[in-house]
């Protein structure tokens, strides 16, 4: 039924349940039946994933990839059935809770499939489970008409081929991918109050330049508070990102890079505004600077933590922002093939219902469809709040997680239009991104009171048909806003707004954009729930109040034995590269804890008591 919604189809790129976002993807499986079991036939010397010219799942036999009960598609190099499932003389299956994986990953967004990959790189045998029909999550893309549009955002931080911080990279890396990519010169086009235009040059020394042209009575400011930023991020690139929750490692950093680390732990607990306010005095420089820590956190600096803001306020300019060519969603199905490469499965159309937890463990999950699959440790990629909310059907929610919920609450999720334009509507030298914030800073943070824009056509023409432009304009937007109506209420209201952001863009930055549309669809709160699995749609953790910097976030582990989460309701929150550090870390714990990595559980009980005693005081 979830299948055969039109909505879905239409979001998913099917323009019927079964015509294929990528027909690669879909018609070899379906001549695939799931008697024809093939013998184990692993080719690892295909190349990686290329989002254009794909036929990366067309060879079913080469990556033993097949149809099963129908419908649902498991990719692993084993074999079609997975290690918890024995096929009986009659054909059916049943599942052998002796046989089990290492981990089972729950939802292949970033967070779930860098988990994935760094733990098969290790050794893990992996099984990911993905409820949608492809992997990405937020991350992933949908073609309509010729286009091929970024489900999320198209910035992309950590994707450089320098220092420690380029966790994308090396993500793909880990598993033998390297994608393509196209630099982006200008990182984001503000246009503000008082018509304030800053451009984020991709050179530091120009946006420095341009920033201080703006505000010459702040140079000193400007230049300090920035060179702030610049020292946490070395201290940063300098170390081996690996699990915070694990003493080996973190002892050991501590003694080879001690003043990298104390700075770390000094900026741990503040946030950006702060330490803005103690080197700038201009109020809308302050709001400035409350704009550029709004795109990446949804909340003004003061509520911003250092670590985050000095993290993509200076990779922007050390590695740059670099478009991966075909769109950003090829980074999560080279992760995905990357996975299976390395013997281990993915299996798509696996919504899990359940955690099933045995004498206070968590031991396995079961589906929707009543399959139950078992593992070493579960580890889920859900938010923190369907995890614990839907997954775990506890009466009492852990100290720890009620801790969570106190001090973070669900972000805004977003209102997004994506649109196919005529090309002549763009000036030339239209810059790929643009943040626009019209008349009041107050505004700043209400519900569609800044537009976000993305035109990835800019660096990469190959998404569009000729001629053509994609325009991803996405604005924050709250679900409470778009439930308790009929659906043609909900319609016109979709139109109605998705209209007047278009006009605020038409009159701002493109005359004759409403004339140029040749492709509209307009997503809300409610879409972004159904089809990434997110309560409220919310695109991660915002703070209640003010709040000490990351202190407060949660890491890996959970109150349960064998239960982990990973992705932006874990340390250190939103963003794809945030989300990949979270698998990193995530898979090191997972890793020591099943031990294929070193550990001391002496040491690891009293670092996680110091963790949980640091975390009461955020
Ligand atoms: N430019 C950018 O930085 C950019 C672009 C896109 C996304 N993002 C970020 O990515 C972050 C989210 O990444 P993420 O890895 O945390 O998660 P995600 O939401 O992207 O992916 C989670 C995946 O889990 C699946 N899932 C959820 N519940 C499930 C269940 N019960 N059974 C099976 N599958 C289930 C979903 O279908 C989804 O594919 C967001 O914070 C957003 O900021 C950033
Ligand atoms: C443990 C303890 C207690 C202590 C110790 C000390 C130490 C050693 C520490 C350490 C730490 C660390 C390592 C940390 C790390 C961190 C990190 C890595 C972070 C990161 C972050 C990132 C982020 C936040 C990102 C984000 C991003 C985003 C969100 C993006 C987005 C985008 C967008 C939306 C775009 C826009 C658009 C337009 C404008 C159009």
């Amino acid at each position: 039924m979830f299948l055969s919604h039109p909505n879905f189809m239409r979001q998913l790129g099917l323009a019927s349940p079964i015509s294929p976002i990528n027909p690669h993807f879909f018609t070899h499986h379906r001549s695939t039946q799931l008697g024809t079991l093939r013998p184990r036939n692993q080719n690892h010397n295909i190349s990686c994933f290329d989002p254009i010219n794909s036929h990366e799942f067309s060879g079913e036999t080469k990556l033993g990839f097949s149809q099963r009960k129908g419908s649902d598609f498991i990719v692993g190099s084993k074999s079609v059935l997975s290690v918890g499932e024995v096929l009986e003389s009659d054909g059916s299956e049943r599942h052998n809770r002796n046989v089990c994986y290492d981990a089972i990953v729950i939802g292949s967004g970033i967070g779930g499939l860098v988990a994935a990959t760094q733990l098969a790189v290790k050794g893990a045998r992996v099984l990911v489970l993905e409820k949608y029909v492809i992997p990405g999550g937020s991350s992933g893309f949908y073609q309509r008409d010729g286009y091929t549009f970024d489900v999320g955002s198209s910035v992309m931080f950590g994707f450089s081929d320098k220092g420690n911080l380029n966790l994308i990279t090396q993500a793909l890396e880990a598993v033998g991918c390297k994608m393509e990519v196209i630099p982006d010169p200008t990182t984001v086009h503000f246009h503000l109050p008082n018509n304030l235009s800053v451009r984020v040059h991709r050179e530091y020394s120009e946006f420095i330049t341009e920033l201080i042209s703006k505000f010459p009575q702040e140079k000193q400011g400007i230049l300090k508070f920035y060179s702030e930023c610049w020292k946490i991020f070395n201290a940063l690139n300098s170390l081996e990102l690996k699990s915070l929750e694990e003493p080996i490692y973190l002892f050991g950093q501590f003694f080879k890079k001690p003043l990298e680390c104390l700075t770390l732990a000094y900026y741990l607990p503040q946030n950006a505004g702060d330490i803005a306010r103690k080197f700038i005095k201009d109020p809308e420089l302050l709001s400035f600077i409350d704009a550029e820590c709004f795109i990446v956190s949804t909340v003004n600096a003061l509520q911003t933590p250092m670590i985050n803001a000095s993290m993509v306020l200076c990779d922007r300019h050390f590695g740059g922002i670099n478009y991966p060519v075909g769109g950003v969603g090829g980074i999560a199905k080279s992760l995905a093939k990357g996975l299976v490469d390395q013997g281990s499965e993915i299996l798509y159309k696996a919504n899990v219902t359940n955690i099933i937890i045995d004498d206070g463990k968590a031991v396995g999950v079961r589906l929707s469809d009543g399959r139950e699959f078992f593992a070493k440790t579960i580890v889920s990629n859900a938010t923190r709040w369907d995890t614990f909310g839907k997954l775990l059907k506890q009466e009492d929610l852990p100290k720890e997680e009620q801790n969570f919920q106190k001090l973070y609450v669900k972000a805004p999720s977003f209102l997004s239009i994506h649109m196919g334009v005529k090309a002549e509507v763009l000036p030339p030298d239209t810059d790929c991104h643009h943040f626009v914030l019209e008349n009041e800073w107050t505004s700043l943070e209400k519900p569609h009171g800044s537009i976000f824009l993305s035109i990835p056509t800019i660096l990469d023409t190959s998404l569009a048909p000729n001629g053509r432009h994609i325009l991803h304009i996405f604005t924050t937007s709250s679900i409470e806003d778009w439930v308790g109506m009929s659906q043609g209420d909900y319609e016109a209201k979709k139109e109605h707004v998705a209209d007047e952001i278009i006009g605020r863009l038409e009159k701002k930055l493109f005359p004759g954009l409403k004339s140029s549309i040749v492709f509209k669809e307009v997503g809300t709160p409610k879409t972004h729930r159904r089809y990434l699995a997110r309560v409220n749609g919310t695109y991660g953790p915002m703070p209640r109040g003010t709040p000490k910097g990351l202190l407060g976030m949660p890491f890996n582990t959970t109150a349960i034995d064998g239960l982990y989460c990973v992705g932006d309701s874990c340390f250190p929150g939103q963003g794809v590269i945030a989300v990949a550090f979270s698998g990193v870390m995530c898979a090191h714990r997972v890793a020591a804890d099943i031990g294929i990595e070193k550990n001391s559980p002496i040491l690891d009980a009293a670092l996680l008591r110091l963790l949980g005693w640091l975390r009461t005081m955020a």
